[in-house]
């Protein structure tokens, strides 16, 4: 156990006030990253969207995906608009708002609306029967909101399908329903068009998991009943102190924090809530962690936890940084992290969604990697449609147990294992016992299946290392790329169920679940390919989850 220093940064005062506290057990390497950042002026070349910071194989994608930082007064404008069709829904009686959208489309307005507690329905799946609840729940009064930023994510497209028929078979209008989120020229601006949708185009020059504060991040929350522009507000206080080059900038800081960390071999970064309003904010700090630094081989592991007491955050592990966000600092003799990094973040959502871009971006520079690209997301894609195509080889169970069929990649499970419970266990045995964690992919329904999440914990307990735990296809569009692209420590625990009953994809040739085995199988072999293990536990019907909740208890 190392022990821990710690300094604080803060600013008060009206709007967003932040206060900041890094802790580290070697001051010398934080301190000495922090005032080279200072030295060469990365946080005012980030605020001038120099996108040299990265190296000469990042520039040219970072020349075109850095004008985040300039967002907090940029989106103003969509204020008005935003609050004009806000009052247009609620004059037609439209109370409920529901997104369809992945990843970068989809996590801000989450999380937006849970700090705001207004209701969002976020349909991120391609799950039958979480698409279908969300079609039959209060459609006479629903406006659905189709966010894609390149308008060909066939999750967002699979889903509009699905609401359009569903408009029409009511005898509604799609039109006087849809509104469009996207990109300039995308072939969604052209089909929204074509159908007379309301558009709303973004700033082709934020890439998806940086456009928080975007038409992505707003167009929904702000139809949702969430103060847009206090949020602009809160990004827009803190945003003089990111762009300072100085030892007190609070993004450099915590930017610096985790790439030093990283480079001493600490790669993993714990999320949790401390007092904060926004509980589901470590969500969509995951994606923009992972997809921005998981590459190359190298990365930071985000690893989502329950609460600060939960397995993996008390007791840590000596690879994870310990991050908490909210009002209440929480370190102390009953809480301090075993690799002796820490950090708690107290602002407003809206200065916290600015400050960890900024920090992502620095903690790219100093791992030396792109934060800017995804180079390993449309592996899985192409290997998914491969599948549909028919080209996809069907894999061969190795054996059933019970109402669990059993699946495994090549070379790691031992000949004549006939059990889930002996499967899971060789699973478990491969996992490096410095450096290894273990990803539980659920490919089911996250309201219906909620309390699966739990294994989570009960794993972390149960193998001493970071687990996290995504719900398919949700976490392709934020962690899968690290999962490929990082570094080869993890192993893989996938569970795919059968519906309750199944649902076509208008106008195309697979049903929502075929789609959703697709994307389950196809992620699996990308990763089997790696050399990663892989372990699919396919159970029977939603009923039967209790019992494989059991053997991974
Ligand atoms: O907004 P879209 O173009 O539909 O993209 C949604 C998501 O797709 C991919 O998975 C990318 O890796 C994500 O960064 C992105 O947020």
């Amino acid at each position: 156990m190392s022990e821990t220093a710690w300094s604080t940064v803060k600013e008060e005062g009206t709007g967003a006030a932040f206060e900041l506290f890094f802790g580290y057990p070697d001051e010398k390497a934080f301190a000495s990253t922090v005032e080279r950042l200072v030295a060469d002026r990365v946080a005012g070349r980030i605020a001038a969207q120099d996108p040299t910071l990265w190296g000469p194989a990042a520039e040219e994608e970072a020349g075109k995906r850095l004008s985040w930082v300039a967002l907090p007064e940029a989106s103003r404008p969509l204020v008005d608009r935003i609050a004009g069709l806000q009052a247009d829904c609620r004059d037609r009686g439209l109370a409920k708002v529901v997104l369809c959208g992945m990843g970068g489309s989809s996590l801000a307005p989450e999380v937006i609306c849970e700090a705001a507690g207004v209701e969002l329905d976020v349909l991120d799946s391609s799950d039958p029967d979480f698409v279908r609840r969300s079609l039959e729940d209060r459609l006479a009064e629903t406006v659905v909101v189709v966010s894609s930023k390149s308008g060909g994510t066939v999750e967002t497209d699979s889903q509009r399908r699905a609401f359009e028929k569903a408009f029409r078979d009511a005898g509604i209008d799609p039109a006087e329903r849809i509104v469009v989120v996207t990109d300039p020229g995308s072939p969604l601006e052209e089909l929204a068009r074509d159908a007379g949708y309301q558009v709303f185009l973004a700033d082709p020059e934020v890439g998806g998991r940086y456009s928080a504060l975007t038409a992505f991040g707003l167009v929904p929350s702000g139809l949702a009943g969430a103060d847009i522009a206090g949020l602009l507000d809160q990004a827009a206080t803190i945003r003089p102190a990111l762009e300072a080059d100085s030892v007190d900038n609070p993004g450099l800081r915590l930017g610096a924090l985790l790439g030093a960390a990283a480079l001493a071999g600490v790669d993993k970064v714990a999320l949790a809530s401390s007092g904060a309003s926004y509980a589901g904010f470590g969500d969509w700090a995951e994606q923009l962690i992972a997809e921005s630094t998981g590459k190359e081989g190298k990365g930071i592991l985000p690893v989502g936890v329950e609460a600060l007491d939960a397995p993996g955050f008390s007791p840590s592990t000596a690879d994870e940084v310990l991050a908490t966000f909210g009002s209440t600092f929480a370190f102390g003799p009953d809480l301090t992290p075993a690799s002796g990094w820490g950090v708690h973040v107290d602002a407003p959502l809206g200065a916290q969604l600015l400050l960890w871009e900024y920090a992502t971006a620095v903690a790219g520079r100093v791992i030396g990697i792109n934060p800017f690209d995804q180079p390993d997301v449309e592996s899985a894609k192409a290997a998914a449609r491969e599948m549909l195509d028919g080209g996809g080889s069907e894999p061969t169970p190795v054996f059933v147990d019970g109402a669990v069929t059993v699946y495994a990649s090549e070379g790691w499970l031992p000949e004549g294992t006939s059990t889930v419970a002996d499967a899971v266990a060789a699973l478990l045995e491969r996992l490096d016992p410095d450096h290894g964690y273990l990803a539980v992919q659920a490919y089911l329904d996250r309201h219906r299946d909620a309390d699966l999440a739990g294994t989570r914990a009960t794993l972390a307990r149960r193998t001493g290392r970071p687990v996290t735990f995504g719900w398919g296809p949700r976490f392709l569009h934020s962690t899968g790329q690290y999962h490929k692209g990082g570094p080869g420590t993890g192993v893989y625990l996938q569970v795919t169920g059968q519906p309750e009953a199944d649902l076509a994809v208008p106008d195309r040739p697979f049903t929502f679940q075929e789609f959703l085995t697709a994307q389950a199988v196809g992620d699996g072999q990308v990763l089997a390919g790696k050399g990663r293990p892989v372990l699919r536990l396919h159970v029977s019907g939603p009923g039967d989850l209790a019992g494989l909740r059991k053997v991974l208890s």
